[in-house]
């Protein structure tokens, strides 16, 4: 019996078009083993609709054309279900392709959907809302929040955002509770990282394994502007937890307590969160293909 197969296409992700798509698939599936069908997503939340809908219509695996979020929107609706996810990473970070080794080369990644080879991925929650790669609050959360908002996608655009924000981003205070350890830390950011990388192979939880049962919080001071290149070279050097700014806990449970209601990001996309977050890992809960 064949698989079915859905391709859930972002057009905007990452910045580039995805004209052609549907025939560059097909030249490269292996349509002996698949039947598939293409679907453009027309508005934020529809990659959502249409992977809820197939997992009624029990399609095998739905494939996230774009990035994280777009991953995000679908993984959310294959959670704890049978139908496996598939990435074919066409977003600006692709923080979980890249650690899952899938190729940013379209033609490969598309192949490789032909090996059916499965893994099982932990997923986070927090307040209610499913995270595949990372969660984050502070300065990363503000960055994700202007990076939302501007036309320029792709590297470029976040790392225009990233230059606007760090000159005027001030460390907040925050009280955390790791699996019942109080912490109370002035942080800069604090990432709850599943996957070890942001995206763009920038690590900052080198530890991190999406199937080891646990969430690391990564809590990173203050730091002087001076150490920027360090923090950046321990950063793609997947080194950052030597770095002396860097602090990270891992856990399954976490409370965190900030000073006021403000954005969150999950998987790299803004969302507006109260003043406590509640955070857990559920071990085990998305199959991939990969
Ligand atoms: N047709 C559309 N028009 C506008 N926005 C869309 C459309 N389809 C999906 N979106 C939204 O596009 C946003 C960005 O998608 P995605 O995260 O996949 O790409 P990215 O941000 O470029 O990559 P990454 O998350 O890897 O950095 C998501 O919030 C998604 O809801």
């Amino acid at each position: 019996m064949k698989k079915r197969i859905l391709f859930v296409v972002n057009p905007i992700s990452g910045g580039k078009k995805k004209k052609g798509f549907e025939k560059r698939a097909i030249a490269d599936l292996d349509l002996a083993l698949y039947d598939a069908r293409f679907m453009l997503t027309e508005c934020p939340g529809h990659a959502n609709e249409l992977a809820i809908q197939a997992v009624a219509e029990r399609v095998d695996v739905v494939v996230a054309v774009g990035g994280d979020g777009t991953i995000n929107e679908i993984a959310s609706a294959l959670n704890g279900t049978d139908t496996a996810l598939g990435i074919i990473p066409e977003g600006s970070g692709n923080g979980l392709a890249l650690y899952l080794g899938i190729p940013l080369n379209e033609r490969a990644a598309i192949r490789r959907l032909n090996r059916l080879e499965h893994l099982s991925i932990d997923s986070g929650m927090i307040n209610g809302v499913s995270f595949f790669n990372m969660a984050g609050i502070g300065f990363d959360a503000s960055v994700s929040d202007r990076f939302a908002n501007d036309n320029i996608r792709g590297p470029i655009g976040y790392l225009k955002a990233v230059l606007s924000e760090i000159s005027t981003y001030k460390p907040k205070r925050y009280i955390l509770d790791i699996d019942g350890k109080i912490v109370e830390r002035e942080a800069f950011m604090i990432s709850v990282a599943n996957s070890p990388q942001y995206g763009n192979n920038a690590y900052v939880a080198p530890q991190a394994s999406v199937t080891d049962g646990l969430l690391d919080v990564c809590i990173i001071h203050k730091f002087p502007l001076y150490t920027i290149p360090m923090m950046l070279f321990h950063l793609f050097n997947k080194t950052a937890d030597q770095s002396e700014y860097v602090e990270i806990i891992p856990g399954k449970r976490i409370r965190i307590e900030r000073e006021t209601a403000d954005a969150v990001h999950v998987d790299g996309e803004p969302k507006d969160m109260g003043a406590v977050l509640e955070i857990a890992v559920n071990p085990n809960t998305l199959r991939i293909v990969c």
